[in-house]
C-alpha cells in the first residue's frame, strides 16, 4: 500500500514518536525488534504504526502482515487502533488471537498436507462438549470427586509441548488424563481451543515446507502481550523468525505477566529481547498515569522501574477505602459515593471513563448487582458474562455498531466488516463468490440499519439471512457457535440482555455511557480516568498462603489494576472474606499494607 494512502491520522501520531527516542528506534528498526516497556508507555501505539509504515514501506500485497495478541478482547483493540489510522483486517492483514492465527493461517491452509492425527475439515468442539468429555474421563480413571483440577490439565499440557520427555511424565496423573481426554476428543472427530495451538506448533516444527509458505504470505509477525502468550506461541515465533525469514516484531511487558496459571511464562519475552539478532527497545515514559499513580504501582510491585510520567504536573488520587461491611458494602460505596464524586470531579467525564475492576465473576455478580440497582448501564467482562467474547460476537457487535449510525462516520469500517466476515470461512473464497457474499452482507446491513430497536430483531435477522447458514457450513466454528446461540438466549426474552438496544450491543465494547465492569485479568490493555478495585482483602487477592510464584502473579495482577488508571485509584477492602465456612477475618490484602507503608516512608502518602 502506498504510503499516500495511509490517512492523516498515521501521519499525526506517527509525529507523536519523535519526541520519544525509544519509539523511534523501535519504529525506525529495520531486522527483528523487541520493545520491552512498563504500562501506559506506548508499547501498542508503537506496534501499530509500524505495522502501518512495514505495510505502507516495506511489504507489498498480496504479502502481508500477521498480528497476534493474548485475548479477542486485546485483538478487538487493535482493530480498532488500526483502523483509526487506516488499516483494516483484509487478506494480507490477519489481526487476532493466537488460536485464531493457528487454525485460519496455519492448520486449516496446510493441516491435511501434514500427518496430524485429526480429521479434516476440523471440527471445533464447543466448550460444553469438552467439559464434559473431560469430566467424563477423569471419573472414569480416578472416580467420581478426585482432587484433579481442569486448570492443571490444561497448564500442563500447554506448557509441556514434547510428550516424550521426563516434564510430560512427571506429572503422571495429568498426562493420563489428558491423552485419554484427547483421545476421546478425536473419537468423536473433534479438537479442542488448545489442540488448535499445539498442532499449529507441531505444523511449524516438523515441517520445513511450511515455513516458505507461511514466509511468503506473512513476511512480517506482530505480537503484543508477548509475555502472556505461552510456550507453543513462543516456539511458533521462533522458527518462523529465526528459521523461517519472518521479520518479528513484538511487544511486552514481564511485570505485566498475570497467566502463569495457564501455563504462559513471561520470561520466554525476556530470552527472546536477549537474543544478539534481536534489536531490543526499552521504553521508560508513561503516557498514561499521573505520575503519583506510577511510583505508587512501582512501589506495589516492589520493583524500582525507573519510569516516568510524560506530564509530570497531573494530578492524582489514590485512596485507601475500608468498607466494613463486605463485598456488598464496597459495591455499594463504589456505585453510590466514588462514582458520583468522580463524575464530578472532571467535566466531559462520562461513565465509560471508569471501571470497577475484581478478580472473578462471583464479586463482578454482586458488583453487577450493584450497577443495575442504581440505574447504571454497564458492559461487563468476566466468565458469568451472558456470553463470551469470540471473533463471531465480536463481529456481530461491530455490525450492530455500523448498523446503529457508524455507518455514518465509517465506524468501523464496513470493507473491515466484510473482510472478517469472509476470513470466517473455512477455504479462501473464490473471488466471484466473496463479491457475491460482500454484496449481499452489504444490502443485510444496509437494510438493517436504525437508530432504535431492540438489539434481539437485529442479530435474529443477521443469523436468519446469513449466518446461520454460514455456521452449519463451517463445523471449525462450533465453539464460536455456542457463543452466538448464548448470545440470542441473552437477547430473549426473559434473557439478561431481553432490554438491549441496538446502539447498546454495537456499543458493549469501549461506550462511553457505559460503566466497566471487568476482571483483573480482562482488564490488561485498557485504560481508564478512574479505576475502582474492590475485594482486596486476604483470602481472595491473595489467596492464604499462597506459594512464592503463584504470590508474585498475584501481586502483578494488582499492579496491573493500578496501572490501568489515568487520575484515580481507589482500592476498597474489608478486612475478612466470606467462605463456605464463614466469615474469615485474616485482613486486608498485604498488597495494600505494604503500598501504604512504601508512600508513606516516600512522603507520597
Ligand atoms: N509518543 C506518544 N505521545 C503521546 N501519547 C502517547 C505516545 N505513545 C503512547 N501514547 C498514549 O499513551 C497511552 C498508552 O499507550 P498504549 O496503550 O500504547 O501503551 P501500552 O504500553 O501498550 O500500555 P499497557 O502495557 O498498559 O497496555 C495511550 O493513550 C497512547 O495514545
Amino acid at each position: 500500500m502506498p504510503l499516500r494512502e495511509v490517512s492523516a491520522a498515521y501521519r499525526l501520531q506517527s509525529s507523536d514518536l519523535a519526541g520519544n527516542p525509544g519509539q523511534q528506534a523501535a519504529y525506525d528498526s529495520t531486522g527483528h525488534c523487541v520493545v520491552l516497556a512498563g504500562p501506559g508507555s506506548g508499547k501498542t501505539k508503537t506496534l501499530v504504526l509500524k505495522l502501518a509504515r512495514i505495510l505502507a514501506e516495506d511489504v507489498r500485497a498480496p504479502r502481508g502482515a500477521a498480528c497476534i495478541t493474548y485475548s479477542q478482547e486485546c485483538a478487538r483493540e487493535l482493530t480498532r487502533r488500526l483502523e483509526r489510522i487506516g488499516l483494516r483486517e483484509a487478506r494480507n492483514l490477519f489481526i487476532g488471537t493466537v488460536h485464531g492465527f493457528c487454525l485460519r493461517h496455519l492448520l486449516m491452509p496446510y493441516g491435511r498436507l501434514a500427518d496430524l492425527p485429526v480429521e479434516f475439515p476440523l471440527n471445533v468442539a464447543t466448550q460444553r462438549q469438552s467439559d464434559q468429555i473431560l469430566k467424563r474421563v477423569g471419573d472414569r480413571l480416578f472416580g467420581t470427586g478426585h482432587p484433579h483440577k481442569a486448570i492443571d490439565l490444561g497448564r500442563h499440557r500447554r506448557s509441556v509441548l514434547d510428550r516424550t520427555t521426563l516434564a510430560w511424565r512427571s506429572a503422571e496423573e495429568l498426562a493420563a488424563w489428558t491423552e485419554a481426554y484427547e483421545a476421546e476428543l478425536r473419537r468423536d472427530g473433534l479438537i479442542d481451543y488448545d489442540d488448535m495451538v499445539v498442532f499449529g506448533q507441531r505444523l511449524i516444527s516438523e515441517h520445513d515446507w511450511v515455513l516458505p509458505l507461511v514466509q511468503a504470505k506473512f513476511p512480517v509477525l506482530a505480537v503484543d502481550e508477548y509475555q502472556d502468550l505461552g510456550v507453543a506461541l513462543d516456539r511458533i515465533v521462533r522458527r518462523l523468525a529465526f528459521q523461517g525469514g519472518v521479520r518479528l516484531f513484538a511487544v511486552g511487558d514481564y511485570d505485566q505477566s498475570i497467566y502463569g496459571f495457564t501455563g504462559a511464562d513471561g520470561a520466554l519475552l525476556v530470552e527472546l529481547a536477549e537474543r544478539d539478532d534481536v534489536e531490543r527497545v526499552q521504553l521508560q515514559l508513561n503516557y498514561r498515569s499521573a505520575s503519583r499513580i506510577i511510583s505508587a504501582s512501582e512501589m506495589a510491585l516492589g520493583e524500582a522501574r525507573g519510569y516516568v510520567a510524560s506530564d509530570s504536573k497531573r494530578q492524582a488520587v489514590i485512596a485507601f477505602v475500608h468498607c466494613n461491611d463486605g463485598l456488598q458494602g464496597q459495591a455499594a460505596h463504589a456505585i453510590a459515593a466514588i462514582i458520583p464524586e468522580a463524575l464530578a470531579a472532571k467535566p466531559g467525564r462520562r461513565l465509560g471513563d471508569i471501571a470497577i475492576l475484581y478478580k472473578d465473576f462471583k464479586v463482578g455478580d454482586i458488583v453487577a448487582a450493584a450497577a443495575g440497582a442504581a440505574g447504571y448501564d454497564y458492559v461487563r467482562v468476566d466468565n458469568a458474562a451472558p456470553y463470551r467474547k469470540v471473533a463471531l460476537t465480536s463481529w456481530i457487535e461491530d455490525c450492530a455498531a455500523w448498523c446503529a449510525g457508524g455507518w455514518r462516520e465509517g465506524r468501523p469500517q464496513l470493507r473491515g466488516l466484510l473482510d472478517r466476515w469472509l476470513g470466517f470461512h473455512r477455504a479462501r473464497v473464490p473471488d466471484v463468490q466473496a463479491r457475491n457474499e460482500a454484496r449481499r452482507l452489504t444490502e443485510l446491513l444496509w437494510s438493517l440499519r436504525a437508530d432504535a430497536g431492540l438489539a434481539r430483531d437485529f442479530v435474529a435477522s443477521l443469523r436468519a439471512r446469513m449466518l446461520d447458514a454460514l455456521l452449519a457450513a463451517e463445523p471449525a466454528l462450533g465453539d464460536q457457535r455456542e457463543q452466538v446461540v448464548r448470545m440470542s438466549a441473552a437477547l430473549a426474552d426473559g434473557g439478561a440482555l431481553a432490554e438491549l438496544d441496538l446502539s447498546s450491543l454495537g456499543g458493549r465494547d469501549g461506550s462511553p455511557l457505559h460503566l466497566n465492569l471487568l476482571t483483573l485479568h480482562s482488564a490488561k490493555g485498557c485504560e481508564y480516568d478512574v479505576v475502582i478495585m474492590v475485594g482486596l482483602d486476604l483470602g481472595s487477592l491473595p489467596w492464604r498462603r499462597e506459594a512464592p510464584a503463584k504470590l508474585r502473579e498475584s501481586r502483578r495482577l494488582f499492579y496491573v489494576g493500578l496501572t490501568r488508571a489515568r487520575d484515580e485509584v481507589h482500592m476498597l477492602y474489608s478486612g475478612f472474606v466470606d467462605t463456605p465456612r464463614g466469615r474469615m477475618h485474616y485482613g486486608r490484602s498485604p498488597f495494600l499494607g505494604e503500598l501504604e507503608t512504601r508512600m508513606s516512608e516516600a512522603g507520597t502518602a
